[in-house]
């Protein structure tokens, strides 16, 4: 067994919180030596061992703590109690201007950074050209990075950390500010890296770059590790309690669960939702989930076989019911629809008071990376001549991250659907 490249034992890192300067003043002059602080921890009995060549995405909610954990990974901040080895040089992309003098000009930045890594000002120079052709800031590089606009700050920071030969590559999010062309830039180049077996540890909010970088992921919550493992898992499982607040414990029920042992996934109450229509019939809740897991869907790959659910309620009588599904992307262009009259399924009527289950069985679409939304309807009479009952916009969001390259750009529909109706009442 190889030593781990990073090794965490009993990680915590706690800050003291002041109601008001004053009362830090008033610690600071206590003559014998009352508190007026209360403790608050940022990192709490962190435990991590990361391996040469793996490459982690961290992902979590603001304030859990991931930048804290990278912040003591590479020593900007000490631990208040237990240890953080590291075996080996680490090359970081931390918060925004991090590493930076904003006095002196970028090139100086360049050397400055070079001799922090232990790089002499002749090793810099060999470097330089592909430094500066990385950034590409053009001029600016003469100016001093207080003049930089916070991409130009990244360009240079990312063309840096990136060509001094790291062991380990620590990026915290830092690319959030470049323009696409650039982050694309970057991506290519970390992606070079992990190729090349150099670890990497990932910051992300963006859930479809973690799954597709990351072979593992960690989730941090209020200062602790909640769950590490495959990315894939984990970010499903992430994007699940932002949804709907669902930790992920064996035992956990939520609130409203499917009635099929096993199954995790949950309506959600649209009746708030942007709708139109003369609400003869309403879509009250909805529910979006895997097929095969019956978890919720939230991260999906093309190709994954999922279940969308609706549940209407009926005010006055639907004679021809239509039932319909649109998935739209983040530009709200239609990318797939069916409806009951495409699938040809016949709906009977349905009469005041009663209440309906309508099942959407389908197999995601090859659609490429990015935010989805569901759009679902119900209209009574044909085709050609229809009344809308009641449309519910944005009935769901959804992420797709495929892993398979060639789907991560192209889309590729299919025509298998299903779709069955039930009256539950
Ligand atoms: N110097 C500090 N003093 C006091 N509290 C701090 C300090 N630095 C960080 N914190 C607190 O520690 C917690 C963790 O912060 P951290 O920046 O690590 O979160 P994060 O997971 O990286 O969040 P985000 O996704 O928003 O970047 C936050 O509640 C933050 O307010």
């Amino acid at each position: 067994m190889h030593n781990p490249i990073i090794k965490i034992r009993d990680l915590s890192k706690v800050y003291k919180l002041y109601d008001s300067p004053a009362e830090r003043l008033k610690e600071a002059l206590h003559p014998f030596g009352k508190k007026y602080h209360h403790e608050f921890y940022a990192l709490q009995g962190i435990n991590l061992d990361v391996m040469s060549g793996e490459t982690i995405g961290l992902v979590g909610p603001n304030g859990a703590g991931k930048s804290t954990l990278l912040k003591a990974i590479t020593g900007v901040i000490a631990p208040t109690t237990g240890s953080v080895e590291v075996n080996g040089k680490i090359s970081a992309l931390l918060e925004l201007g991090a590493g930076f003098n904003p006095d002196i000009s970028g090139l100086e930045n360049v050397y400055f950074n070079g001799a922090i890594l232990g790089f002499s000002r002749e090793a810099m120079n060999r470097k330089l050209d592909e430094i500066l052709s990385f950034a590409d800031i053009g001029d600016f590089i003469h100016q001093p990075v207080k003049t930089y606009s916070s991409g130009m700050m990244v360009r240079l920071a990312f063309a840096v950390a990136s060509n001094v030969e790291p062991d380990i590559l620590i990026v915290d999010e830092a690319l959030s500010v470049g323009d696409s062309r650039f982050k694309q830039k970057c991506l290519r180049k970390i992606n070079e890296f992990i190729n090349k077996g150099v670890t990497v540890l990932f910051v992300s909010h963006d859930m479809p770059s973690v799954k597709t970088f990351c072979r593992k992921a960690i989730w941090i919550g209020k200062g602790k590790i909640i769950e590490m493992g495959d990315s894939k898992e984990v970010c499903k499982r992430f994007a699940n309690f932002m949804a709907y607040d669902m930790v992920p414990t064996k035992t956990h029920k939520p609130a409203v669960t499917a009635t099929s042992a096993g199954t995790t996934w949950q309506w959600q109450d649209v009746t708030m939702f942007a709708s139109l229509g003369d609400k003869r019939a309403v879509i009250t809740r909805v529910a979006f989930y895997d097929a095969v897991t019956g978890e919720s869907a939230e991260l999906l790959e093309g190709g994954e076989s999922v279940v969308f659910m609706i549940e209407v309620h009926i005010k006055e009588q639907v004679l021809q019911p239509i039932l319909s599904i649109d998935i739209k992307n983040s530009l709200g262009i239609l990318i797939f629809g069916v409806n009951s009259i495409f699938l040809e399924k016949e709906v009977a009527k349905m009469s005041p008071a009663e209440i309906h289950t309508v099942k959407f069985s389908f197999k995601m679409p090859l659609i490429k990376n990015g935010d989805y939304s569901i759009t679902t309807a119900i209209s009574d009479g044909t085709y050609q001549c229809h009344v809308q009952n009641h449309i519910v916009h944005e009935a769901v969001i959804f992420q797709v991250a495929n892993k398979d390259l060639q789907f991560r750009h192209y889309t590729v529909i299919n025509k298998e659907c299903n779709i069955e109706c039930d009256r539950i009442c």
